[in-house]
């Protein structure tokens, strides 16, 4: 596979390990630091493509395990893939199912071939070897491909751990060995549980083995945010410096700008999508819930420092009562509003960290904030 590596650095902050890049795939390049909206089933729940756009979004996500589940991957293929099935243009990165599958906690066996589970849908017998999930990524046309790995749980003893991350090392390699040459990147995932010293020889083993790519595995899987920050700090900067890093499923706004000062390029999360969908709102003075009495006769929009098309258009009054009244729009423009906060966030780090005054704009970010996000 490629050696030379579709990421290139443009910049990092005098003060901290933040950096400013740019990721070229096969549907475009990503300027970074960036969030990816999570799209499981082949849709950003209530967002149109015009949508994502609109709000800014470079890269989405879908998921391995579900799709190929329902509708299967080979009906996809013959929709030109899932940019063709969903009409998105711009770069898709797949999760492996590895998180999936390691959800699925008693319906899942794993073995060295790979993880035998039940279909959550209807109970079908199915398997998933790694060079199953890279020919199923293939078929989805997925700019990004994600090794099949074993998610750790937390808490795990350090022999589970080690055990693990061994077979995700191994997964790996067969990973990258069943890649056909289709421009399609693959990264690797860095698994070790909560334990620095195996987290730096997965690191290791994974750059000998060499990836587009590297992700930080098995972090926010429940435990505590101070460990996950120690992980972070003892482990972020030992990814290659000229490689792009991905820490996966986070996370609160806070988290991205600790993940940011920690030198992570890319995050992804389904809290903006579900929190919307649940009333929770994300605004630069802390959190909203809409559904308040508070907001039954507020002409003010969620935002005043917002311009995202619900902000612009509607106040808190009319979205308190499409969101009591279950109406769909209003999971359509909480939707809209926190990806745009999310988005908008990232641009901002992007020109704080090209202008070399990120760790002001982290002491402004805590400042504004009347409440932590949950
Ligand atoms: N709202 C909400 C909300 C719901 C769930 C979460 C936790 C997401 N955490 C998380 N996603 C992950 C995906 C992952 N995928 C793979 N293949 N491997 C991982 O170790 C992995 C670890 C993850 N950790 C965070 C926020």
């Amino acid at each position: 596979m490629s050696t030379v590596s579709p990421f290139t650095l443009l910049g990092r902050s005098s003060e901290c390990k933040a950096r400013r890049g740019q990721l070229t795939t096969l549907h475009g390049t990503i300027q970074t630091p960036v969030f990816m909206p999570v799209g499981t089933l082949g849709t950003v729940k209530a967002m149109t493509p015009e949508n994502l756009k609109e709000i800014g979004a470079q890269i989405i996500l879908g998921n391995t395990y579900h799709l190929y589940i329902r509708p299967g991957h080979e009906l996809i293929r013959r929709f030109g893939g899932l940019h063709g099935f969903m009409h998105w243009d711009r770069p898709i990165l797949t999760d492996s199912g590895g998180f999936q599958i390691f959800s699925l906690k008693e319906l899942a066996k794993i073995t060295e071939d790979g993880a035998a589970f039940r279909s959550h849908i209807d109970g079908a017998k199915l398997f998933l070897s790694p060079e199953g999930a890279v020919h199923v990524q293939e078929a989805l046309g997925a700019d990004i491909m994600m090794a099949l790995d074993t998610c750790i749980p937390y808490p795990a003893d350090r022999d589970q751990a080690i055990k693990a991350t061994a077979l995700t090392a191994r997964w790996a390699k067969r990973c990258r060995e069943a890649q056909s040459d289709t421009g399609q990147l693959l990264f690797g995932i860095v698994q070790g549980g909560m334990y620095a010293d195996l987290r730096r020889e997965a690191i290791e083993q994974l750059v000998e083995i060499g990836f587009d790519g590297y992700a930080l595995g098995g972090l926010s899987v429940g435990e505590p945010k101070a460990l996950m920050e120690e992980m972070l700090d003892a482990t972020a900067d030992h990814l290659p410096v000229d490689h792009a890093r991905y820490l996966m499923g986070v996370g609160t706004p806070e988290d991205l700008v600790e993940g940011v000062y920690h030198g992570i390029d890319m995050f992804d999360c389904v809290m903006p999508t579900r929190n919307a969908r649940n009333g929770m709102l994300f605004t630069s003075q802390g959190r909203v819930v809409i559904k308040n009495a508070c907001f039954q006769q507020d002409p003010r929009p969620l935002d005043e420092t917002c311009g995202c098309y619900t902000c612009r258009h509607y106040s808190r009054a009319y979205l308190r009562h499409l969101f009591q009244n279950r109406e769909i729009l209003a999971y359509q423009l909480n939707s809209i509003h926190n990806l745009h906060y999310y988005c908008t966030l990232m641009a901002a780090m992007r020109e704080a960290i090209q202008e070399d005054r990120f760790l002001d704009f982290r002491r402004h970010f805590y400042q504004q904030r009347t409440e932590p996000f949950a």
